[in-house]
């Protein structure tokens, strides 16, 4: 085994624009960063800049052999080209996911990704930890976004979970998420999900993080997740709260997979980890 000493981490967030919810994520992340001793860097970019910048910078980011992990930022101004700009993250450093090639191992069994996802990883944890059976488990999964409901999906599925997928456009979903062993919900609709939506004993895992009108805080504003707390908490049998539930378990996942990712640079391990 190869000494790890003097070996570190790097991680780097593209952010563009000012949004005020996107930059509070990206200070988590890089707070998360600075407590485990992953160095971090930050490249934010004006909200008018063109396309080509943030490519430009996303490749600076991919020839530097001190970064491991590369995020951009979600969503971008709507000018640009979404696609284009994660596309040119180089697949080693890809610790979101979300290049095209990183998504299709997930959804190919016989295949495995580099990285998946860190809100669909922790999920996934969230339910392993805590003993969460999936195999032949009924999972709702509230949301197809590449960023949370997709690959949440897909992940559920490798572990042999039946997955029933609900979106915008689906009819009476309550009756889908009512026999359901598990529900995820990341739709980003505050209180969607009431408890006539759940089966008593149900697990609830709650993605979204929505923010609501709140004179009373400091910012104005509070977030508040897509499950109604209050009546879910009294038929299910495992709930996460918003705030304090997936998302920090979700930079948690960040961290880990630029760890994964600069093992696998310093030839400290030679395969991404099991799914
Ligand atoms: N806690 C964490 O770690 C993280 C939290 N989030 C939060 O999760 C939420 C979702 O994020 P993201 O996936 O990026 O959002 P998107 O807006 O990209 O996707 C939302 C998905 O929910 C579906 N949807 C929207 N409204 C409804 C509805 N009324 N009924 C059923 N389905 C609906 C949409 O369907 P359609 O495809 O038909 O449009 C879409 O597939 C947000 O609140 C976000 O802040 C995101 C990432 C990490
Ligand atoms: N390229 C990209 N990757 C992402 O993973 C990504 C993204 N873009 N764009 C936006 C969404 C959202 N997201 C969150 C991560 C952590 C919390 C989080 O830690 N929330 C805390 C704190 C909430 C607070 O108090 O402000 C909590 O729920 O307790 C929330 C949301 C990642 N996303």
């Amino acid at each position: 085994m190869k000494n790890a000493v003097g070996h570190v981490p790097g991680l780097a967030v593209v952010l563009v624009g000012d949004r005020r919810d996107s930059e509070s994520y990206v200070r988590y992340k890089i707070k998360g960063c600075e407590e485990v001793g992953i160095k971090s860097l930050l490249a934010e970019l004006p909200g008018n800049c063109t396309e080509d910048v943030v490519v430009d910078s996303v490749s600076r980011f991919n020839e530097d052999p001190s970064v491991h992990g590369i995020l951009v930022q979600l969503p971008l101004p709507q000018h640009m080209d979404e696609e284009r700009i994660l596309s040119a993250i180089s697949l080693e450093k890809d610790v979101d996911g979300f290049h095209p090639l990183n998504v299709g191992n997930l959804a190919l069994r016989s295949r495995k990704p580099l990285f998946v996802p860190c809100a669909a990883k922790a999920c996934l944890e969230l339910l392993l930890q805590s003993g969460i059976e999936l195999m032949g488990k009924h999972v709702t999964v509230i949301g197809r976004s590449k960023v949370v409901g997709l690959p949440t999906s897909l992940l559920l599925q490798r572990h042999h979970a039946t997955v029933s997928i609900i979106h915008a456009f689906t009819t009476n979903p309550e009756e889908i998420t009512r026999q359901s062993d598990i529900v995820i919900s990341a739709a980003g609709v505050a209180n969607l999900v009431r408890g006539s939506w759940l089966k008593k004993g149900a697990v609830v895992i709650d993605v979204g993080t929505n923010p609501i009108e709140d004179p009373t805080s400091d910012y104005g504003y509070r977030l508040t997740g897509d499950v109604c707390f209050e009546e879910a908490v009294k038929l299910a049998s495992a709930i996460t709260p918003v705030p304090g539930g997936v998302g920090p378990v979700t930079i948690a996942m960040l961290l880990a997979n630029t760890l994964d990712s600069a093992k696998l640079a310093y030839g400290l391990a030679t395969e991404s980890p099991e799914l």
